[in-house]
């Protein structure tokens, strides 16, 4: 798991590497502009291309005043460097950056005002204006110039962080920020480019390795990681020669009403084909032909209207999961009542169990300690009151874990774990091919899966949501099909022993 980190702890990462490494301030620039450049190559590899690099005058713009030498070292042709002296100040690195671009050959323009910017028909803008140093909203000058940035037609990379753009905290809709196709930024993702607030401002973004001290950042305060593949291996145990069904625990999916019954056969499926040693479907009698048809390996229990079979033995089952396609009216209810009073165990509440519990909150009180929500956005809020910003959401949402005693997961792009101790780990695969109904019933069987074979509902939750982003990125195509994803899973998941 990589700590994640806010501007002032890599702020600290940066004088910690430089107190601490045979490294100075100018040789970390140097590092970041070459990374940056490493990465800008791959992505716009024709020298021929016309660059405008924007400069500001602190660190930011002395990175992007290395970079354009680099770049003119690279061979790129057409480089173009405008410096916007709008601070009477400028750091250190800025100057001596600025030293070493004049012996190059380079068309370079300092403006003292907005207007002075222009005309500019370049193919790239790259933003090399404020950086992580931002400490209020941009205005005057900066604004002007990034809001005349931001009508051009060039394809647009930031530098670090888009101009404007907070790297945490709640980010409000606001026009002055630099709107940035491709952000390179150094060491670690920043916390808001994890978050949906961040698509106007930026479509994709790209780490560079600058190299800060690593042990220092893993160390640091805060709650935030980003979840890796070893997090998987670390976890995932392989079946032994002598285990059997029993071995891999007994899976129970309380799910489908007569007009939804797809979801619980998506969930009972993904529970299978993640490796439960037995599923059974707890379904209403209108949808048994549907799943003896569909899943001959899965085992049913039919409720007959809102009555859950008398012979159900709870104590059976090793985890159980509750909501796909169950249905939010009285029926439903009673079938959640029943359910949540009478199986001891963690519990993995979806969809319509959780806008049930939304509804009749009180029945969060018998959702047993440790269990797993995976509420989407729209169910987050109705859970947990409306936001008004996803930075929010986190705080609310570690808050939540720690005093439920439950794992949260929240879906999403980056899906986000919380976790009972009040850690948030982002997840960083999947796809937006993955945008389609089902998804979220096949994370559910996965996860439930995972319980009913011993892992703890943490641990489940972790490998469930890394795995299904990775399965659906190994579906090739506009879209991935629920089924399809989960006829990757058995093959997907080795992968990881
Ligand atoms: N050793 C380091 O600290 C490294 C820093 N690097 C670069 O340095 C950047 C940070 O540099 P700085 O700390 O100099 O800061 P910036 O270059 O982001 O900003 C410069 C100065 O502008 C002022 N400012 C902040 N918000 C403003 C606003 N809204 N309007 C007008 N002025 C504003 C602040 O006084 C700030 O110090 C990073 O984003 C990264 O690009 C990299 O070179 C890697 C190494
Ligand atoms: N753009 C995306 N990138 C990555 N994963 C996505 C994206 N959109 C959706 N997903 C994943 O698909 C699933 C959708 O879940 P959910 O909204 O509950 O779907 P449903 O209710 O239709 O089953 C989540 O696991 C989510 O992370
Ligand atoms: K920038």
């Amino acid at each position: 798991m990589l700590k994640l980190l806010t501007s002032s702890q890599i702020r600290e990462a940066d004088a910690y590497t430089i107190a601490n490494k045979p490294i100075q301030s100018l040789d970390l620039m140097e590092n970041a502009s070459r990374a940056f450049v490493e990465l800008f190559m791959e992505d716009f590899s024709d020298r021929t291309l016309s660059i405008s690099v924007y400069c500001g005058t602190g660190n930011n713009g002395g990175d992007g005043l290395a970079i354009a030498r680099i770049l003119h070292k690279e061979g790129y042709e057409r480089i173009k460097v405008i410096i916007a002296r709008f601070s009477e100040k400028s750091s250190l690195d800025f100057n001596i950056n600025l030293d070493r671009l004049k012996s190059l050959d380079l068309e370079v323009k300092e403006i003292y005002r907005a207007a002075d910017a222009g005309p500019e028909n370049a193919d790239i803008i790259i933003d090399a204006l404020l950086g992580s140093g931002l400490n209020k909203p941009l205005d005057g000058e900066w604004k002007d110039l990034v809001l005349w940035l931001n009508t051009l037609d060039g394809a647009k990379v930031a530098v670090d962080i888009p101009s404007g753009f907070k790297a945490e905290g709640a980010v409000g809709r606001t026009d002055a920020v630099f709107r940035a196709d491709l952000a390179i930024t150094f060491q670690r993702a920043r916390l808001n480019f994890l978050l949906p607030d961040s698509s106007p401002y930026l479509k994709y973004f790209e780490v560079a390795d600058i190299g800060l001290d690593e042990a220092f950042m893993q160390d640091g305060e805060g709650p935030y990681y980003l979840l890796s593949e070893d997090d998987i291996r670390d976890r995932l145990r392989a079946r032994l020669p002598f285990s059997h069904k029993g071995s891999y625990g007994h899976a129970l999916l309380v799910a489908g009403a007569p007009e939804t019954m797809g979801a619980a056969l998506l969930c009972s499926k993904a529970c299978l084909y993640t490796g439960a040693g037995l599923t059974s479907a707890c379904i209403p009698a209108e949808g048994l032909n549907a799943l003896n048809a569909a899943m001959p390996e899965v085992m049913a229990v039919v409720r007959e209207g809102n009555r859950l079979p008398a012979s159900l033995q709870w104590g059976k089952y090793q985890s159980a999961g509750i909501g796909p396609g169950l249905g939010t009216g009285d029926k439903s209810l009673h079938v959640l009542k029943d359910t949540l009073k009478n199986f001891a165990k963690p519990i993995v509440i979806d969809a319509d169990g959780l806008n049930l519990i939304s509804s009749n909150y009180e029945l969060m009180q018998l959702v047993p300690e440790f269990s797993v929500l995976t509420p989407h956005v729209k169910e987050f809020d109705r859970l947990f009151g409306e936001h008004t910003s996803w930075w929010e959401r986190l705080e609310t949402g570690i808050d939540r874990a720690v005093t439920l005693g439950c794992t949260i997961v929240l879906k999403n792009r980056y899906t986000i774990i919380f976790t009972p101790e009040g850690r948030c780990l982002f997840n960083p695969t999947g796809t937006p091919a993955m945008a389609t109904g089902g998804m979220g019933d096949v994370l559910t069987g996965m996860i439930v899966s995972f319980v009913a074979q011993g892992y703890t509902p943490e641990d489940a939750a972790i490998m469930g949501v890394y795995l299904h982003g990775i399965a659906g990125e190994s579906v090739q195509g506009y879209v991935v099909p629920p089924s399809r994803l989960i006829e990757a899973l058995p093959e997907v998941i080795l992968r990881y022993l």
